[in-house]
């Protein structure tokens, strides 16, 4: 065991990237006076990217942080602050690359289509860090998520604004009927360890291997099921007949990054669909310029230039005749006329359908106008909880965050679990047949029916994981005395075997008196949603992808936010990783940044992830001072929350760099008034006293920078000493700061 405390604060990107640049020397400074190093590890999407490269880039190459803290992840020493970061989809990955290469980092191009083993090489360098590539790497444990006591209690003091709801409401969910994953999901949960693989069988008899090595534990649950896109495309061709006819807007609701395999192929399939007139009829010229409907339409306009002035005029055209012709289509950016359908990472479901519930079932239209919205989540396994929620809105009205209950999330995560790590066995296949999974010996665990263009997916949960799952649901409940609901769904063959597993390991735990159900997740959104309108509070334990879900849905509608969220992931070896917040990384507010000056970037989900992690410390090694420094930041963040210290919205207010100054004020004046620490009081009361003197000044200086545009070098690696001067523009605040990091 080591003996350091060290504190593991992860690099990443966009807003939560610039908002380290402020807060991480506050944060140094106060864990240095304590004894507690503080580390960064580089996981932004440059820093992943550049880590693949090491021989192409000699002296610039880059170590990969990812890998180490993956690895750290699996011992009891881990102490990892982790940060939102970009979860790239090919358009991001494409404009990073373009950014270093620009930086002059010898990267190879993103080979489009890889025509021999150099290139596919590099490509395959590139699929690793696509996506959602971090999280499943770090999350070595199971999740808990939910707002701390002093945030829900600030939710109701000051409620955000709800939009109204009507009982005329035509927003709903659209969802596909058969052919789907949900529809054909097999499971079984194996009896004893083997390495398997996955075969594809032709209707010709060939046999082809998809996927070899695959390591299988006894008592691990694995599915397998298929979605056709052939139907796929029949259902968004009625639900651009139906939105049109209803005069809603069409809405796809994916999770392209997570499912980085899977549902890049679904959005391709609306956006063909959506487009179908004008992208079939000019089907050639597009093939030429390598066009790929997987990357969204933006990926055409992308092309075009490539394209001759007359070619290029008849496809704009007939794009623009088509929009003529189909419903009108969700905006994500009005103003640049940038659609649903542009780039499969702008509408992401766990945060775009809270949004549209919180914003009275609407989306925004061409006209930057809320409308009613039909918003198409394909699959079925998932779908009903929203329809669920837009029901109970259009019988009851909006929520009410100052009334409402809360439903926190236990979710099981741990090891790739379920969907979210299933994207090494997707495949999407280009023929009839079957796809088996096989045992060492050739027997068959799985199979699945397969016509061409279909998509297969397998999944796998580790037996370790759901026991540490059904633990920390039941310690939960005890300890806030809460009901906790299980969503799984006995009509799917997956949950099945969850179910069993679920109702063995429970009685491993005294439950006695606790009140604990299994219910499906369209059960337990009603029953949840029940008992939120009354007030009460009911614990929800899922799965990988409603732990997503759930955890933007429930802070959105009762906080405003999932940035104000307590994320802990107690890891199976016994580490601690702290996650911040619930949500992302949040693009928007960098446009903002960069154009205005102003961060609007919340850092509470920091703050909280900070307090945890100086606890664990402390807990972990004995160490009396980071419980000091753990209290201190607790009743820090109490008062950022009574005394409104949070960042608000527009220039000339209080930003993320001003709450980060209020944070180390509090932080310094609770630490100079503890008496557990004498020695600390000490140290920290100057720092106190400079910080309560100097306010007006530092505030002052914090606001005259707002309101021109700022040059931070770089969008996905900024220049690190102009971020650091755009972050940290108040001298007397960093002379303070400066002082305490030595
Ligand atoms: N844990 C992780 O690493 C996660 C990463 N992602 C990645 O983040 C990127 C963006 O994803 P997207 O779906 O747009 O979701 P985001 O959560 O980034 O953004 C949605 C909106 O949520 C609000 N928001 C989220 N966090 C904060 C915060 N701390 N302070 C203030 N407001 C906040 C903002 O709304 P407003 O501006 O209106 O205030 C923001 O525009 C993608 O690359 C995605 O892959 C997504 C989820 C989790
Ligand atoms: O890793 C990602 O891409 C997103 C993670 C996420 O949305 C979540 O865990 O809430
Ligand atoms: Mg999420």
């Amino acid at each position: 065991m080591s003996t350091t405390p060290k504190i593991l604060y992860t690099l990443t990107d966009e807003a939560p990237y610039l908002a380290t640049a402020s807060l991480l020397p506050i944060v140094e400074g106060f864990a240095r006076a304590a004894g507690v190093a503080v580390e960064t590890r580089d996981i932004s999407l440059a820093a992943r990217i550049l880590a693949q490269f090491p021989a192409e880039l000699g002296e610039r190459a880059v170590k990969d942080d990812l890998a180490e803290l993956g690895q750290l992840a699996t011992t009891p020493d881990a102490n990892i602050i982790k940060l939102p970061n970009i979860s790239a989809s090919v358009p991001q990955l494409k404009a990073a690359i373009r950014e270093l290469q620009a930086q002059g980092f010898a990267l190879p191009d993103y080979p489009e289509e890889p025509s021999n083993d150099a290139e596919r090489d590099v490509r395959a360098r590139y699929g690793r860090v696509m996506g959602s590539a971090v999280n499943p790497v770090l999350r070595e444990g199971n999740s808990d998520r939910r707002a701390p006591a002093s945030v829900k209690a600030y939710a109701r003091k000051h409620p955000h604004r709800m939009g109204k709801w009507s009982s005329e409401s035509k927003s709903h969910v659209a969802h596909m009927d058969g052919g789907d994953f949900y529809g054909s999901e097999t499971s079984t949960t194996l009896a004893n360890a083997t390495t398997a693989r996955i075969e594809f069988t032709g209707a010709d008899g060939a046999t082809r291997v998809l996927k070899d090595g695959l390591k299988l534990q006894a008592g691990e649950v694995i599915d397998a099921a298929v979605l056709s896109t052939t139907k796929l495309a029949q259902f968004i061709d009625a639900q651009l007949e139906d939105a049109k006819a209803q005069g809603v807007l069409f809405s796809l609701h994916l999770k392209a990054t997570m499912m980085k395999v899977s549902d890049p192929i679904l959005f391709g399939v609306a956006v063909k669909r959506f487009y179908r007139e004008a992208l079939e009829k000019h089907a050639d010229a597009l093939a030429g310029i390598g066009f790929d409907a997987n990357n969204g339409i933006g990926d055409l306009y992308a092309r075009l230039p490539q394209l001759d002035e007359a070619t290029r005029a008849a496809i704009e055209a007939d794009i623009k005749a088509v929009y003529a012709n189909r419903p009108a289509v969700a905006m994500v950016n009005s103003d640049k006329g940038i659609t649903n359908l542009h780039v499969p990472s702008d509408v992401i479901v766990d945060a775009s359908m809270p949004a549209m519930i919180r914003d009275s079932g609407g989306m925004w239209n061409a006209e930057g106008k809320l409308q009613d919205a039909k918003a198409v989540i394909p699959d079925r396994s998932y779908a009903g909880i929203y329809q669920a929620v837009i029901e109970d809105c259009k019988a009851n009205g909006a929520f009410d965050p100052a009334t409402m209950g809360s439903v926190p999330n236990v979710g099981l995560m741990a090891q790739k679990a379920e969907e979210y790590g299933s994207h090494d066995k997707t495949f999407q296949l280009e023929a009839a047949g079957t796809v088996r999974v096989l045992d060492a010996d050739g027997n068959v665990l799985l199979s699945q029916a397969v016509e061409a263009g279909d998509i297969f997916r397998m999944c796998q949960t580790k037996d370790a994981p759901i026991r540490d799952w059904v633990q920390l649901a039941v310690n939960r409940a005890r300890l806030s005395n809460t009901p906790a609901v299980f969503w799984l769904d006995a009509n799917r063959a997956h949950d099945a075997q969850l179910i069993a597993k679920v109702e063995r390991y429970l009685k491993d735990h005294d439950t006695a008196g606790l009140d604990i159900r299994i219910l499906s997740p369209v059960e337990a959104m009603k029953f949840s949603l029940a008992r939120l309108r009354r007030g009460e509070d009911t614990i929800s334990v899922t799965g990988n992808v409603l732990r997503d879900y759930l955890t933007d849905l429930f802070p959105i509608m009762e906080l405003g936010t999932s940035a104000k969220m307590l994320s802990i992931v107690p890891l199976m070896a016994g580490g601690g990783l702290f996650e911040t917040g619930a949500g992302g990384s949040a693009p928007k507010h960098v446009q903002q940044f960069t154009a205005e000056n102003y961060l609007r970037w919340d850092s509470l989900g920091e703050f909280l992830a900070l307090a945890a992690s100086f606890e664990h410390l402390a807990n972990r090694y004995g160490n009396a001072r980071a419980q000091v420094l753990a209290d201190a930041l607790d009743a820090a963040n109490a008062r950022i929350l009574d005394e409104n210290r949070s960042p608000a919205r527009k220039v000339g207010e209080l930003d993320n760099r001003g709450s980060h100054f209020y944070l180390a004020q509090y932080w310094a004046q609770a630490l100079a008034q503890q008496t557990a620490d004498a020695e600390l009081a000490q140290r920290f009361a100057p720092v106190a006293k400079a910080l309560v003197e100097n306010e007006a000044t530092i505030l002052r200086e914090l606001v005259e920078v707002q309101g021109g545009p700022v040059d931070i070098g770089g969008y996905y690696k900024p220049d690190t000493a102009k971020l650091s001067s755009a972050m940290r523009p108040s001298a007397t605040l960093n002379a303070v700061i400066d002082g305490l990091r030595g």
